[in-house]
């Protein structure tokens, strides 16, 4: 279970060790990494061309798929051992996760789609994350402001936006729960320079608040200086085209 998980000062944040990943229906795997890991509160530029599985190695970190071979741990809980839904309810309490296509639910409120995470994520105070759900809303308001959202935006459906500011939303929505671990899939593709400023230094600051272990995909390579360490991906995954798993 994910309280079971052991989490000392020496645990990797994320730790992924002879980590083999093929899609459903192909042979060939789209990630092969022997050994990979963070520290807890560290920062990783990620980059690569275009299908190296960046995206791919983010849903493996997410628990939303599990690799055919190798073991996936973060926070000292290994991904195989829980079931789809432990999965499920770990990523909600511990993981960030902002991603390509943002997923924000069309129909809820911007306010909502931010406060949903908070809900299912259902952290006390002693986590550092306001409990009540009117600080919980005042919270989400101040990260929408932060990011550079207009405040009636706030009450709008989320099908309302446009894709920059449903970008920003699901930002706010990935660090509203101040995960453990934050995966963030190009985060700031839509935003104009300003809006990416902003954004960057919102998602930085809370980052370094929470120590919170960061992995952030994208293919502006400007943006790499803001943090400890950049990785091209086909550096760390030996993928060998047509092998069988
Ligand atoms: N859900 C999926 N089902 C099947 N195959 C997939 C799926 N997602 C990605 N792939 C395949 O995995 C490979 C890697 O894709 P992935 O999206 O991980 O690359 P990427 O490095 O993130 O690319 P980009 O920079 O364009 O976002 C591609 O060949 C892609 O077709």
């Amino acid at each position: 279970m994910d309280t079971d998980h052991k989490n000392t000062p020496m645990t990797p944040a994320i730790a992924l060790r002879d980590v083999q990943f093929a899609w459903p229906g192909q042979s060939a795997p789209v990630l092969d990494i022997p050994d990979f890991s963070l520290a807890p509160g560290e920062r990783l530029f990620l980059y690569g061309p275009s299908g190296a599985g960046k995206t791919s190695l983010l849903n493996l970190l997410a628990g939303i798929v599990l690799p055919q071979r190798g073991e996936v741990t973060l926070l000292g809980q290994s991904m195989a051992a829980l079931s789809g839904r432990q999965r499920d309810r770990f990523r909600a309490r511990h993981i960030g996760v902002v991603f390509q296509q943002f997923n924000l639910i069309p129909y809820l409120t911007v306010l909502a789609n931010v406060c949903l995470a908070a809900h299912f994520a259902r952290r006390t105070p002693e986590d550092g994350t306001p409990a009540t759900p009117s600080d919980v809303r005042n919270h989400a308001r101040e990260l929408l402001c932060a990011l550079g959202l207009p405040l009636e935006i706030a009450e709008q459906p989320a099908s309302n936006l446009s894709v920059g500011q449903q970008q920003r939303v699901a930002v706010a929505r990935a660090l509203i729960t101040r995960p453990e671990i934050l995966l963030a899939d190009e985060p700031s593709s839509a935003l104009d320079s300003d809006h990416r400023d902003a954004f960057m230094e919102v998602m930085l600051r809370q980052v370094a608040e929470t120590g919170s272990t960061l992995i952030f995909v994208s293919h502006d390579r400007s943006l790499a200086t803001a943090f400890d360490h950049q990785q091209d991906l086909r550096e760390l995954s030996r993928v060998s085209v047509g092998e069988e798993l």
